[in-house]
């Protein structure tokens, strides 16, 4: 099933950034692409969320979110506080899977970390992963600091037995000090998964059509300067 599932070592770390230059990458590849939103928290029914600000970012894909609730907190906590219903993991796992039947490549983006809880019974991103039987990226910070998270949500994922695709640098400094030019030979160390690309700090903010220009040379690079889709499992499983 050609479903990525996003998540990083915390939030603010360059998810749907990342989220937006894979999707690039993958539609200039000439991939159809669906995102979605598992839970949105701290935006405003008329507000653009994470997946609109991966479609303005990245181009023509499907953009979509299960929930949204107003305040900026773990979607369990938003939802419980709003006194609406939560999102629950199985129903973000449906959403994927349908959108798996219509799209080469579906990107579900979690909100936070990779426990952070969506529901009262704890259910969280990891249990969505398990049930689409689904490779999860991790999206790293670059500086001091995150070697421990990173090690953290790998030995989480090990332990749940899921396949970690591997490690974006979601926010790469023009200037990097030195634990930052460390941390590019020890992430891969710390979670055991290849390093696959760092985002330029900033990229965020670039015109759209120059971001994805861009998008695809910030990502598992070949030597030749073409992405490896290989690595994001740009393809039908076996
Ligand atoms: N590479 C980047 N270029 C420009 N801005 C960035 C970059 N990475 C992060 N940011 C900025 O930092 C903030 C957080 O980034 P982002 O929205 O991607 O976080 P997130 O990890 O998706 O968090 P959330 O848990 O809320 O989904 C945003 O304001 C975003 O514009
Ligand atoms: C509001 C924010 N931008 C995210 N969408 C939600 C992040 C929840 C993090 C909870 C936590 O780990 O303490
Ligand atoms: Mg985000």
């Amino acid at each position: 099933m050609p479903v990525l599932v996003i998540t990083g070592t915390g939030t603010e770390v360059g998810k749907t950034v990342t989220t937006a230059a894979v999707a690039a990458a993958a539609l200039a590849a000439g991939r159809s692409v669906a995102v979605l939103k598992a839970a949105q928290t701290g935006v405003g029914p008329d507000e653009r969320g994470d997946a609109d600000e991966v479609a303005r970012l990245a181009g023509p894909v499907t953009a979509g979110e299960i929930a949204r609730f107003p305040e900026p907190l773990a979607p369990g906590t938003a939802a419980r506080r709003a006194g609406m219903a939560p999102v629950h993991p199985p129903e973000v796992a449906e959403r994927a899977a349908k959108l798996a039947t219509e799209h080469d490549l579906v990107l579900v983006e979690g909100a936070g970390g990779l426990l952070v809880r969506f529901d009262a019974a704890g259910g969280t991103l990891a249990d969505v992963a398990q049930l689409l039987g689904a490779p999860v990226l991790v999206v790293a910070q670059a500086g001091l600091g995150t070697l421990n998270t990173t090690e953290l949500t790998a030995r989480e994922l090990r332990r749940r037995g899921l396949e970690s695709a591997g490690v974006v640098i979601g926010s790469w400094p023009a200037e990097p000090d030195l634990p930052t030019r460390c941390n590019v030979a020890d992430l891969p160390e710390v979670a055991a998964a290849p390093l696959l690309g760092a985002v330029p700090a900033g990229a965020g903010a670039l015109p759209p059509a120059e971001f994805r220009t861009a998008a695809a040379g910030w990502l598992a690079p070949r030597l030749d300067g073409t992405w490896d889709a290989e690595a994001f499992r740009i393809r039908e499983a076996p």
